[in-house]
């Protein structure tokens, strides 16, 4: 097992690979795990050199306390920076704020991952709202090279200079969703 980044807190389980919940039904499971490919190893694609995570210590920052991924070189445009690793489940988990959909299927039922208890550095991605005027990067789907589907966060049209902090859209449902929290 790697080693946790710095800033890692206590009471997350650091993981590289997304364990299934029992909630994930086999054909959704199949899915999520694709045709069986030959095995390659991933070394070097989770992406984790590319980031870095770092506490907000700006009283300027709306998230001021927290802490947020960095790039930790510069990212070229339309580029994977890392995959959004947590636990794989078919739950509804309105109380988590790290918790992604990966799938829907049109009964209804979805695949969510999500990283409150365990996850990777993807986990420390900030909204851009109140950061910047628009997001640099995006969540993407893509098959890794086990075939497995994943959600990863890739850059968007402009270079990330190392340093900065790497923002995406939670979209404006995620917000709507809490700003009714009292
Ligand atoms: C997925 S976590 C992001 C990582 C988080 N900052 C941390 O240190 O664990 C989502 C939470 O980050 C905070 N956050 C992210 N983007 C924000 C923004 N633009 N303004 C205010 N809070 C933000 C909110 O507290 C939100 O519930």
């Amino acid at each position: 097992m790697s080693h946790k980044p710095r800033h890692w807190p206590d009471n997350v389980l650091y993981i590289q690979d997304c364990p299934y919940h029992r909630s994930v039904p086999k054909h959704a499971r199949d899915f999520v795990l694709g045709t069986p490919t030959i095995k390659r190893s991933r070394q070097g694609q989770s992406g984790r050199a590319n980031v870095i995570i770092r506490a907000i210590t700006s009283p300027e920052h709306p998230a001021f306390g927290q802490y947020g991924l960095f790039a930790a070189r510069k990212i070229s445009p339309d580029t994977h920076i890392i995959d959004y690793v947590g636990e794989i489940h078919c739950e509804e988990r309105p109380d988590s704020d790290y918790d992604i959909s990966l799938h829907r299927y049109q009964d209804g039922l979805s695949i969510g991952v999500d990283a409150s208890s365990m996850g990777n550095e993807a986990r420390f991605i900030n909204d851009f709202r109140g950061i910047r005027p628009k997001p640099n990067a995006s969540f993407a789907e893509r098959r890794n090279g086990d075939g497995e589907l994943t959600m990863s966060i890739r850059s968007s049209k402009d270079i990330i200079k190392k340093g900065e902090e790497i923002l995406v859209s939670y979209g404006k449902s995620w917000w709507r969703a809490r700003s009714n929290d009292s």
